[in-house]
């Protein structure tokens, strides 16, 4: 299955369909993986990964005053297949960075998102602000892989991994000097990384097997997140009343893609949200 033949089964799919996609987006990376590492082994990468400038403070950045925006750089998706046309993702990010993004997310998913590292490593050159890896990460390979790349930030999806995995990626991407960002969606998983010791906790409002968006996950799962934890809120955000919507319910950050690609002027789309994030009349995290 391909990203336009999920969209194209869409609500007919239903759950069972639905949860194929993600078991078919994990065997493909896992398939991909292996491949990138019979080219590259896994000591070259640590190598690479140990020569790359040091990784910045993205917990520090997404705690600054203000609801922080992540933008993203999302060409197409299993929900929605083909989104936008980047033909310069680090221009992209020059005009996220130049409206005001705290940080970047980089699908590196290239099966599905139509992501790479090269698009990694591209917006690593051309900004100065966090750069996230956002791609299904099952292996540490593929996290010394974000930071030979240039990542700060690296996604982990609780619903992708069994609890000592998740343990094991979040300790290597922090003696990595980068910052985790795990994934949840429901309770049981808010938990589950909490024990992990994560720090910084996505609460996606995208249902991985429905793929249906449901903005009020985050409202649901936030307020039993410690105010140490940054709180950042994933999907479904199309314009500055989602934004406060979540910020509302104690959001330090969003992770917006679709509503910014398919912007004329992604860089105005972002200011907007910016505006909107550091607008008095917004809410604030309790902290
Ligand atoms: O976007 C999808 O269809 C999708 C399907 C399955 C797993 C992950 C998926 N998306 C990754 C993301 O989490 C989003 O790209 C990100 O939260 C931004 O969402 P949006 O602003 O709604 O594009």
């Amino acid at each position: 299955m391909t990203a336009e033949h999920a969209h194209a089964e869409g609500d007919d799919a239903g759950q069972a369909a639905s949860v194929s996609v993600l078991d078919e987006i994990l065997a493909g990376v896992r398939e991909d993986v292996a491949r990138r590492q019979e080219q590259v082994p896994l000591e070259r990468i640590r190598e690479l990964a140990a020569a790359a400038p040091p990784p910045l403070d993205a917990y520090a950045a997404l705690r600054k005053p203000g609801v922080a925006v992540i933008a993203e750089v999302k060409r197409s998706s299993p929900s929605k297949g083909r989104i936008a046309e980047i033909a310069d993702p680090a221009d992209l990010a020059v005009d996220y960075a130049a409206g005001g993004a705290r940080a970047i997310s980089v699908l590196t998913e290239g099966r599905w998102f139509g992501g790479s590292l090269d698009d990694l490593a591209a917006v690593r050159a051309a900004v100065t602000v966090p750069v996230l890896r956002k791609d299904f990460v099952v292996s540490s390979y593929q996290v010394h892989e974000a930071r030979a790349h240039g990542a700060d930030l690296v996604l982990l999806i609780v619903a992708a991994l069994e609890q000592n995995a998740l343990m094991g990626l979040l300790e290597r991407i922090e003696s990595l000097g980068m910052t985790a960002l795990v994934e949840v969606h429901d309770e049981e998983e808010a938990d589950r990384a909490l024990e992990a010791g994560a720090q910084v906790i996505g609460v996606n409002a995208r249902d991985l097997r429905t793929l249906e968006v449901d903005r009020s996950v985050f409202e649901r799962i936030a307020p039993g997140l410690p105010s140490s934890v940054v709180k950042i809120a994933e999907s479904g955000v199309r314009g500055p009343h989602d934004l406060i919507r979540y910020a509302s319910a104690g959001a330090d950050a969003v992770l917006v893609g679709e509503g910014l690609v398919t912007q004329k002027s992604p860089r105005e789309a972002v200011a907007e949200l910016v505006n909107a994030g550091n607008h008095p009349a917004t809410p604030r995290p309790v902290r």
